[in-house]
């Protein structure tokens, strides 16, 4: 979670404009083709002639975006991390207090119903209530298709999920997961109340206050269209949704939004919960008996995380629960003397495998520390803690001890911990007020952080970690996908599974560069606390009025950039005289600053206005005024490329209307020996030496000797067997492939490449990179991208580097596929596919097709969210069925290249063969 808790620019609840009902707006056909227009607006895709299209379409571009603007969204991953710790901690709070009162059994539990608005935290959830109250649970048939439907979206939202008891293990409760989405509801509500406008405020409210993630803001638009929601509505639903300045913080839509636990007749334990709950316990009694424990931060804003236990104080000042002989969590009650709203919280992490809170708090006691609160998380091989202290002398104490303490041969992590969400401030008002926005604010939990550790907590999550130790938390995550993986394909009916490890998983590859590496960036505008225009990273509404902080020690970004925006704030207040956007009131004109600079420094520059009321001449002129500030008066500069775009749309994002005012439209960059022309909005890596490794290493992969290598233990029993083409990658992160020299022969390994007889499927192919690095070494490429001006980019860059055996085609891939194949098979020749989707995966249409291609015999899939990979990955490699005719595929190695230091992203690269008969 970012350090502040709201970081969105729309006022919550109380001030929100009320969108006025427009009667025509409210018909299907106007909200559709308003949709559609702004999405074809927004995504420039002339031909979105459908509105499925465009959904899909933006949807993509997000999630591009996503991946692409790490800056200022890499909390996708970061949040989904904090998401889980969020619900462990409820959960450890929760199960903590039915699992010690008495042990849950099938005597005394009927049913375990979780409530949560995200799908995959409710499979996490699920898999909790299995380890901390030891409730087995199979899921049903249906349970495992519906979580394997990950990739479409649209189709997991709000299913309720039954799963069944395992009958042969100490079972004792059905479960049953609810994906509830509690805004979606409040839509659908929305419009059974006759009251659109108010509740549709509600609705954008908690999109902004909640941040909620892109799927669930999907299904909203997906129900609004489908619902006569009025436009204006979904307008500000998408609008947030599809901010890149709104931090992809899941919490509170995505956490469990509560967890029921249905007694069965006669049960003490949890009859004893319900009677000991006090006035401010908001465990209430639900109408069919369950006792309901309303989780934090949920609609009702109940805070059950700080009342529920009754904790008393132990010797050393920590708490400890009467009856508790192994507190998963401890805490002080709300006016118990020490109580701190958890905000001086640390985490802790490379805790010993295994770690229990009462080692973990005696270990502390050894150290000197006094914390107030214990919690371990994660799983048993990668605990965690989060460890809150009194004050902030306390907390700062323990981040120095913990960070010089070596336990068990593990080097401790502590870095500081965001406030946990929904904690009160002492004097707060109780939990069941009505909110007001005052309320809300109060509720904030005011960072003492400087502004500038703030915002890298909230745009570089691992900023703090030393890079060695960044690499091994990416290490370990990779590690814990492979186990997912394991276990979902064991669930397909994969049968190897058991018998081997998956395949040999290599270390990560390291990023050349660790800071200010990234080669696009997109600056917010907004003012600091003494309402000075300030262009960076937003913050959001901080108590002292700063919504926007410089990026002047943000480790992600360039030097050059830094100037760059220094500059600009110069350009507004002095040259332009015009007052930045106020996205409220949606007053004013600047709005965005677009930065990409090139590995030999130079820099482009789109900057953004909504034009309002300014005639052309007075727009002409703004740019006018830009290209002289810029060109001629930017002493550090090298600012090749300035453009000027007005944008009307009221989300934060990116038109067509980009007017060039001084240079060049394009940048060149040269990556291997390649020339690449990049436009402001064309996709290429952020990372440039990054993306050397990554490229370098799925060239090697897709070169591989087909076969040898199956069935090795290791990377080197592995490299012993398959005769290895190198075709650059080290593992010191220093690629040194020279394409441009390949292709002019002065290096042999287009000569002997092993895909000289072979056609390369670039699937996802964007601008083309992957394919025209593959084209010097294979027969022939073919790429598809759905994004028609990347294909253009595609096509430029082909002729650019001279380049004749690779064609483009647009179109989304699981339209186009089956048609490109039979293509490349006329030629006769052998078939691989490179697949790099967005970060949902690829359509089970694609799939299907590369199933039932038994020519496709190799595959290299390069995922930009591991984690989301694997339904893709695992139909890749489920047994054969009606659905999936065709061999299926095993994973012959994993790795993952560093692309994105500082933040817990990485690409994940996955090597797959095809499975023979014999
Ligand atoms: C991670 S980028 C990969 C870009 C490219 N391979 C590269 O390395 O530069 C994912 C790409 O998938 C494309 N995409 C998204 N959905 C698609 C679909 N349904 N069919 C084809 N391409 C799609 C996006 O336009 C984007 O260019």
């Amino acid at each position: 979670m970012s350090e502040e808790k709201h970081t969105n620019s729309i006022e919550p609840v109380g001030t929100m404009p009320i969108p006025t009902i427009i009667p025509e707006s409210t018909t299907i056909e106007k909200v559709i083709t308003e949709i559609k227009s702004e999405v074809v607006d927004k995504t420039n895709v002339a031909e979105s002639t459908t509105v499925e299209k465009a959904i899909t379409e933006i949807k993509s571009e997000v999630v591009d975006k996503v991946n692409v603007d790490a800056a200022e969204s890499t909390t996708v991953e970061k949040t989904m991390k904090e998401v889980k710790s969020e619900v462990v901690d409820k959960m450890n709070v929760d199960f903590a207090d039915v699992k010690d009162e008495a042990p849950v059994s099938s005597a005394n539990v009927e049913s375990v119903e979780i409530l949560s608005g995200h799908e995959a935290e409710a499979v996490f959830a699920v898999e909790t209530v299995k380890s901390e109250i030891g409730v087995g649970i199979k899921p049903s048939d249906a349970t495992e298709d519906s979580f394997k439907n990950d990739a479409d979206v649209s189709e997991s939202a709000s299913m309720v999920v039954e799963a069944a008891p395992i009958s042969d293990t100490s079972v004792i409760a059905p479960v049953t997961v609810k994906f509830e989405t509690t805004v979606q509801n409040i839509a659908l509500e929305s419009v059974s109340e006759n009251n659109p406008a108010e509740i549709g405020s509600i609705v954008a409210a908690e999109v902004a206050s909640d941040s909620i993630p892109m799927k669930i803001a999907a299904e909203i638009k997906t129900e609004a269209i489908s619902t006569d929601t009025p436009m204006e509505t979904v307008s500000e639903i998408k609008a947030e949704a599809i901010s890149t300045d709104t931090p992809m913080d899941v919490d509170s839509a995505a956490s469990i939004s509560s967890i029921k636990v249905k007694p069965a007749q006669n049960s003490e334990c949890l009859a004893a919960k319900t009677t000991s709950a006090t006035s401010e316990t908001p465990t209430a009694l639900a109408s069919d008996g369950a006792t309901e424990v309303v989780a934090p931060n949920c609609l009702t804003e109940n805070d059950a995380d700080d009342s529920l236990n009754v904790p008393t104080k132990d010797t050393d000042g920590t708490t400890q629960t009467p009856g508790k002989e192994k507190p998963v969590q401890e805490t002080l009650k709300r006016g118990d003397e020490g109580f701190t709203s958890e905000i001086y919280r640390i985490k802790v992490d490379s805790l010993p495998k295994f770690t229990s809170v009462a080692a973990f708090k005696k270990k502390l006691g050894q150290l000197g520390l006094k914390p107030i609160k214990v919690s371990v998380q994660g799983t048993k091989q990668y605990p965690y803690s989060f460890v809150t202290f009194e004050n902030e002398d306390n907390k700062q104490k323990a981040l120095k001890v913990l960070n010089d303490t070596t336990w068990k041969n593990n080097n401790i992590y502590a870095i500081h911990a965001a406030p946990k969400k929904g904690t009160q401030l002492v004097g707060e008002k109780r939990p069941g007020d009505r909110s007001t926005e005052n309320d809300q604010r109060a509720k904030r939990p005011k960072s003492t952080l400087p502004l500038h550790e703030q915002i890298n907590d909230k745009v570089a999550a691992y900023w703090r970690y030393p890079y060695d130790q960044q690499l091994l938390k990416k290490d370990g995550i990779v590690k814990s996908v492979m186990n997912d993986w394991k276990r979902d394909l064991r669930k397909a009916g994969v049968d190897w599974v058991n018998a081997s490890p998956l395949c040999p998983v290599e270390s990560i590859i390291p990023s050349k560069v660790i800071k200010g590496y990234r080669n696009k960036c997109e600056f917010s505008l907004g003012q600091s606390a003494e309402g000075e225009v300030h262009v960076g990273f937003l913050l959001g509404r901080s108590a002292d009025g700063t919504n926007v902080v410089r990026p002047t020690e943000c480790p992600l970004v360039s030097e050059g950039m830094k100037a760059v925006c220094l500059h600009f704030e110069k350009f507004i207040t002095e040259m332009s005289k015009l007052p930045i956007y106020n996205t409220q009131e949606r007053t004013g004109h600047w709005r965005l600053l677009l930065v990409r600079e090139t590995h030999a420094g130079e820099i482009m520059i789109v900057a953004q206005m909504h034009p309002q009321k300014l005639s052309t001449t007075e727009i002409t002129e703004q740019g006018k005024l830009l290209g002289v500030h810029f060109s001629e008066n930017f002493p550090e500069g090298n600012v090749k490329s300035i453009s000027l775009q007005c944008y009307e749309g009221i989300s934060h994002g990116f038109g067509s209307d980009i007017q060039l005012v001084h240079g060049p439209p394009v940048l060149e960059e040269t990556l291997m020996g390649l020339k690449f022309d990049i436009s402001p909005t064309s996709f290429f890596q952020v990372n440039y030496g990054g993306a050397e490794n990554l490229y370098s290493l799925i060239r090697q992969w897709a070169g591989e000797t087909k076969k040898l290598g199956a069935g090795a233990k290791s990377a080197k029993e592995r490299d012993g067997k398959a005769k290895l083409y190198d075709m650059g990658v080290h593992h010191d992160g220093n690629a040194q492939t020279d394409i441009k020299a390949e292709k002019d022969g002065s290096k042999d390994a287009s000569k002997d490449s092993v895909l000289r007889s072979v056609n390369v499927l670039d699937v996802c192919c964007g601008t083309g990179t992957i394919g025209m690095l593959m084209a010097p070494v294979a027969n022939k490429v073919f790429g598809v991208d759905i994004v028609e001006s990347a294909i253009e980019d595609a096509k430029k860059n082909a002729l650019k580097n001279e380049m004749k055996n690779i064609e483009f085609v647009c179109g989304k891939a699981e339209d186009t596929l089956g048609k490109l194949v039979n293509t490349a098979l006329l030629e006769n020749m052998g078939l691989m596919g490179i697949l790099d989707p967005p970060r949902a995966g690829l359509h089970k249409d694609v799939v299907k097709v590369i199933r039932a291609t038994p020519q496709i015999d190799r595959l290299v899939y390069v995922a930009c969210d591991a984690r989301q990979s694997l339904p893709t990955l695992t139909s890749l490699c489920r047994p054969t069925s009606n659905n999936y005719i065709g061999l299926p595929f095993r994973p012959m190695r994993v790795a993952a290249a560093d692309l994105f230091p500082n933040t817990p992203n990485f690409e994940f690269i996955v090597l797959l063969e095809r499975e023979s008969t014999n």
